[in-house]
């Protein structure tokens, strides 16, 4: 991967001169037409190369006549994730698949991966890929998630795997990830209760609940002690620039390929949109949100992306790609 780096020119792999996209194109990648950094970006855009070359344009187009939604979402823990699925499972209808949940539920089963899984957990530490690995690509294969997309929540936590997951065929279009100050995300956590017969979460201070009734029946993940969070939390950071990093290899591999690369990126405020496409992966694009502002603002950004995208998707050939 370094040589193949160090043989191609960064500048010409990520900005071949002087060939504009076409207007559709543009726009398509615009998250926030209004700010600065905005129109900077288009600047910036007009005069990157076309953004897909002709041999992928016929690739996109298969892919968005008969492919629905896949995103991934990540964060540290109590950053906002489950409430975030929630609003995007609810306006998007796609299958929320959560790579913690999953292991609960191997627990809870009493399987020997269970037992296994939940040793590393206790220590806030990463299941093994073993353990991991087939059981998300078993999820994401059913039918549901095929049809309607997927979210997917807390995979991957490393590179290996992203590799894994893109081995088996699944590969997202969009990377969210939330980020929150560590003191904030430790208070959230070990406040943080289940009602186990609604499944709502509570936090002690900030959502208390409703009744009396439901306080006495709240319960608490055996993970989301203080101790135990900042292991967690510790985990995650050491994971998630891991995790991005992977985008990386992604562009390096296209020149290995001798494809097309495209990498940009820009902020707008609370929002940082990385894009990256290649002939082999498509259009991934992940949106870092600081998941500290409310999640009615948290949920605007997501949504702004998602629609963006969905749009994208669902175009006829000839307006996207024209
Ligand atoms: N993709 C994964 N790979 C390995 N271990 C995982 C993965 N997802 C979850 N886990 C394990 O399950 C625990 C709980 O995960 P999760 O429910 O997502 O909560 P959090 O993100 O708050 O840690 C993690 O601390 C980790 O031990």
């Amino acid at each position: 991967m370094a040589g193949c780096v160090n043989s191609i020119s960064p500048p010409v792999t990520l900005y071949p001169p002087r060939v504009s996209p076409s207007p559709a194109a543009r726009s398509s990648f615009l998250f926030s037409g209004d700010s600065v950094h905005s129109l900077y970006r288009l600047r910036r855009v007009s005069r990157s190369p076309s953004i897909v070359s002709p041999k992928f344009q016929k690739q996109i187009v298969t892919a968005e006549k008969t492919e629905p939604l896949k995103i991934m979402i990540s964060g540290a823990p109590a950053s906002g994730k489950g409430t975030q699925c929630e609003l995007i499972t609810h306006k998007y209808g796609l299958v929320h698949i959560s790579a913690g949940d999953l292991l609960r539920a191997e627990i809870a089963s009493g399987s020997e991966n269970g037992r296994r899984a939940k040793e590393y957990m206790e220590k806030g530490q990463l299941v093994p890929d073993e353990i991991v690995v087939m059981m998300v690509k078993d999820r994401l294969s059913q039918t549901d998630s095929k049809q309607n997309g997927w979210l997917l929540d807390g995979y991957p936590r490393s590179s290996s795997q992203a590799t894994a997951l893109k081995g088996f065929g699944f590969q997202p279009d969009l990377f969210i990830l939330l980020e929150v100050p560590e003191d904030i995300l430790i208070e959230r956590v070990v406040g943080r209760r289940l009602d186990p017969v609604t499944g709502k979460i509570y936090h002690l201070k900030y959502s208390p609940p409703e009744t009396e009734e439901i306080a006495a029946r709240l319960t608490q993940r055996f993970d989301d002690t203080e101790e135990k969070a900042k292991l967690r939390l510790k985990t995650h950071n050491q994971n998630v620039s891991d995790v991005l990093s992977m985008y990386d290899d992604i562009t390096i591999k296209a020149c290995d390929f001798h494809l097309h690369s495209f990498h940009f990126s820009f902020a707008v405020s609370s929002l940082t949109i990385y894009v990256k496409q290649n002939e082999e992966t498509s259009v991934i694009i992940i949106i870092q949100i600081k998941g500290t502002r409310s999640k009615e603002e948290v949920f605007a950004h997501i949504d702004t992306a998602l629609s963006e995208l969905l749009q994208q998707k669902n175009s006829a050939p000839s307006s996207l790609l024209s």
